[in-house]
């Protein structure tokens, strides 16, 4: 059976917000497509209450930000960046090309080729989030994409410093400060100052979310990345304690940030709860946090572990850590999410900082087609054929001929008739019509 000990609020409020972000940011789009830079420059007064002379950044404010930053700082983010690298490297390395004959003088392949620009947008409204640039920046580098945009709002009215120096760490080649959709926007529709990019990627509140969601088709996107949600699926081998650290942990992104406990143990689902609202006294960032909680955060308690498993999978969560026994039986059976934190040593935050996965991760249920942002997302995948004999080409030519007719395609019919005509030396084919069996 499975019981609610805490629900979050209905999907009908949700809905509603989700109607209104949708309205703002056509408008943003239209109204920057109509004025270019001045809308830009619009907007980010309005939001961001800044309004520089240029947007971009110079080699000399990139030099006074790496200035600001203790050498222990640059050390910190150089051994995160160290270790997001070598794990997409390693991912890189492990997208072959290939190239293989397939049918007997018929030779098909494909390669991985980077995009040629794109552009990486890491939040900073409430928290500087200085790791997103490791994660957008960086794996594209590794990707091999040649022009890479970063951007990133002003923080508490100007550019931070650690994000900055991260993004230049990182690899940036363009470095923007200019927030929300205004910031995408103008990436992607490209104005007199930004050249348009190819693909937007990264995190971000849910006009960020929206906006690219928005633009996809123009651009290409990476995934639906929202506002941050973390499931910890649970049972007696830890505590309460434990389980609301990781829970709160993740609540403090937002107001709109889920954050649920999904166990087999009542007493677990009890302590945790007690936890939560104590440690709501102490969080400094508590004030984030409890809203999400309140409104968003759940507690769900079933009776079997195959009952947790289905409940995971509906949910298909950005985050799922798992501290039960058998954390193996998760990872051998669920089929949606965007990552698994596996045991009690590790959790989402080393995800979220330092320890080398990706933590730009689908929100929304978007996790039941796609996983997060990996250097695959950079690559596109084209094919490439030869056909390398005359015999190869005819044969070819005559399957092809009769699958066209079938579909009523004269031209294409004859694109396969030419080649049996001139490589199946039959000189007499007729024009648009089926090859038909040789005698
Ligand atoms: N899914 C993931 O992988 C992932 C990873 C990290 C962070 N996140 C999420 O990223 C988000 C970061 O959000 P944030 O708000 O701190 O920073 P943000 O940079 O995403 O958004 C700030 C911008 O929002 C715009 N904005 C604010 N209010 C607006 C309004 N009313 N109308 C239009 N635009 C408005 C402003 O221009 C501002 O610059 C969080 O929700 C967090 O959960 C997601
Ligand atoms: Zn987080």
């Amino acid at each position: 059976m499975i019981q609610y000990l805490k629900r979050g609020r209905t999907a009908e409020v949700k809905s509603d917000d989700d109607a209104k972000v949708r309205a703002t940011v056509e408008d943003i789009i239209r109204h920057i497509e109509k004025d270019g830079d001045d809308a830009v420059r619009e907007y980010s007064r309005k939001f961001d209450n800044w309004d520089p002379t240029d947007f971009r950044l110079s080699r000399d404010d990139i030099a006074a930000a790496h200035k600001q930053l203790s050498a222990r700082e640059i050390e910190d983010i150089a051994f995160a960046q160290k270790q997001v690298r070598n794990f997409a490297q390693i991912q890189r390395d492990s997208m072959k090309d290939v190239e293989v004959e397939t049918y007997p003088g018929v030779v098909l392949g494909h390669k991985h080729i980077p995009m040629n620009a794109v552009g990486c947008y890491i939040p900073g409204g409430k928290y500087p989030l200085l790791a997103s640039a490791h994660m957008s920046v960086l794996t594209a580098k590794v990707a091999g994409v040649k022009r890479v945009v970063s951007t990133a709002p002003p923080y508490q009215g100007k550019p931070h410093p650690a994000i900055v120096t991260a993004m230049d760490m990182a690899g940036a080649d363009e470095i923007l400060v200019l927030g929300g959709v205004q910031a995408v926007v103008a990436m992607a529709v490209g104005t007199p100052s930004v050249a348009p990019v190819d693909m937007l990627v990264g995190p971000g509140n849910m006009f960020v979310a929206e906006a690219k969601r928005q633009l996809y088709g123009r651009v290409g996107i990476d995934l639906f990345a929202g506002p941050t949600e973390t499931l910890v699926i649970a049972d007696d081998s830890v505590d309460g304690q434990l389980c609301a650290v990781d829970l709160l942990g993740q609540a403090e992104h937002g107001p709109t940030s889920p954050a649920v406990l999904l166990t087999n143990s009542e007493k677990l689902a009890r302590d945790t709860l007690a936890e939560v609202e104590r440690q709501l006294t102490i969080l400094p960032t508590a004030a984030i946090a409890r809203q999400s909680w309140a409104d968003c955060g759940e507690i769900i308690v079933c009776d079997t572990k195959e009952e947790m498993l289905q409940v995971a999978d509906d949910l298909a969560f950005e985050h799922v850590q798992v501290m039960t026994e058998d954390v193996d039986y998760f990872l051998n059976n669920m089929t949606n999410y965007g990552a698994l934190f596996l045991g009690p040593r590790t959790n989402v935050s080393f995800g979220d900082k330092v320890i080398g996965t990706n933590h730009t991760l689908p929100t929304n249920r978007n996790a039941r087609y796609t996983g997060g942002l990996w250097v695959g997302k950079f690559l596109k995948t084209c094919t490439y054929q030869r056909v390398l004999t005359d015999e190869a080409s005819a044969t070819m030519g005559e399957y092809c001929s009769r699958l066209c007719h079938m579909e009523n395609f004269a031209g294409h019919g004859e694109q396969a008739n030419i080649r049996v005509r001139r490589y199946g030396n039959r000189p007499d084919l007729p024009w648009y019509e089926p090859v038909a069996e040789q005698a």
